[in-house]
Formats: C-alpha cells, structure tokens, sequence
C-alpha cells in the first residue's frame, strides 16, 4: 500500500508498566490501510498487552495510542464495527456450528460485502465440519473458525494475537494467504506471530519488543 495511504493505527511514546516492571515504554507505531505490522519477542515481552491497549481492553500507562481516528473502546458498537480481533480470550459459542457463527455475524455485521458464508468455510478447510457445534471441533478447526469469523466481517482494522497457534501445515498457509487478502482489501493488521514464512510474506514492519 502507497505511503499515502490513511494512518489507522498510532501509538506514540506508549509506556505500560505492570506490577512495577516496564514491559515496553516510548513505542512509537504507525500503521497504514493495507499494511500490516508484525509484533515479536520473547515470552512476557509484552505482545499480547499492547494487543490488548490497541483493542481498549487494557490502558497504557503513559503515552497516547489511536485507532480509526479515536481511543480504543471495545464496549462501543461503532469501535467493535472498524475492529476485528482475535486475540488470548476470544472465545466461540460452544454450542452454535461454524455456519451458524457466520450467520450471526453477517446479522451483527450488517455491511458486510462478502456473505459467501459457504465459500467461507471451505476457503477455511471447515465445509465437512460446518454443522458441527463448536465444542465438538478440534484445537485447530477452532482456531480456523475464530480466523475466518474475524476476516469474514467488514473490518478496518485486524489484530491477532499469535495466530497460527494450533494450525497444521496446510492451516498456517491458508492463515498467510488470509492476512495477504485481507490486506489487498485495505485493511490495517497488527499480529503478534512467530510464524517465520507468514511473517516474511506479510510484514511491512517487525517491532521486536525484547
Ligand atoms: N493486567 C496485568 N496485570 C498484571 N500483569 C500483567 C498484566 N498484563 C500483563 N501482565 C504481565 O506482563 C507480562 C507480559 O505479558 P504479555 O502476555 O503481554 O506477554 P507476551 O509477549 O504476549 O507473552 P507470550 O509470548 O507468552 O504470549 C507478563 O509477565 C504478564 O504476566
């Protein structure tokens, strides 16, 4: 995506302290339409909590971050709308099957342009497994379902926490070409991922946070 492309994503000089350790402080982050920055580190660097700053579930400690023009908010409807995350505690509904999930995020989601719920689901590998309620899914048919419900919907923004957790081979390739797409359709993706080749492909920016 051009560099005039729309900032979506800003965090400037953000700081977040827990239980009197600084997991990152003074980060800097721009993030563009249709570009994608990729968060690393070790374990307990602070991935996931930034993650969290950006979707309003967690406040920095100092330093201001904004996503499509505002604070983040996860409780407001219109943020939730522009927002599309799957982050640590997303969860399925135990009992409603793959197509009922998109089902009833299409109803909530009501722009959404691609209502192949169908072609979906067998992009995802799910077509055999779509009547199935979730909790009968596998780890990673899980995982798959979470993904494909998150692209699936209008979205500007994507944020996922280390998403290629518990996808096969062929998953973790389906779960690249699926960010490259969302990204050819503009959208602004920030993934905290250890997936070298996922990473290779889609990375305009590495931010390591130690
Ligand atoms: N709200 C909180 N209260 C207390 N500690 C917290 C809080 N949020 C994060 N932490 C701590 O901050 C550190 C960073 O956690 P975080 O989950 O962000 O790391 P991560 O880089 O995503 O790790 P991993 O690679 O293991 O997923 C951890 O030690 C965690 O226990």
């Amino acid at each position: 995506m051009s560099a005039g492309a729309a900032v979506t994503v800003e965090v400037c000089a953000a700081t977040v302290t827990v239980g009197g350790v600084t997991l990152f402080e003074g980060l800097n982050l721009t993030v563009r339409a249709g570009e994608c920055v990729v968060l690393y580190g070790r374990n307990g660097s602070g991935k996931s909590t930034l993650l969290r700053c950006l979707y309003g579930t967690q406040r920095l400690s100092g330093g201001v971050v904004s996503v499509c023009g505002t604070a983040p908010d996860e409780r407001r409807l219109d943020f939730r709308r522009r927002v599309s995350v799957v982050l640590d505690d997303s969860a399925l509904f135990d009992d409603l099957t793959p197509r009922q999930h998109l089902d009833l995020l299409s109803r909530s989601f009501p722009g959404t342009a691609d209502r192949d719920t169908a072609g979906w689901l067998a992009r995802a590998g799910l077509d055999e497994r779509a009547d199935v309620p979730a909790l009968a899914l596998s780890a990673g048919q899980r995982r798959r379902l979470m993904l494909v419900a998150a692209v699936a919907r209008d979205h500007d923004v994507l944020l996922l926490d280390e998403p290629e957790r518990a996808l096969d081979t062929a998953g973790r390739d389906w779960l690249t070409n699926l960010i490259a797409a969302d990204l050819a359709r503009g959208a602004a993706v920030v993934v905290a991922s250890h997936h070298a080749p996922l990473v290779d492909r889609v990375a305009a920016t590495r931010i390591d946070l130690g």
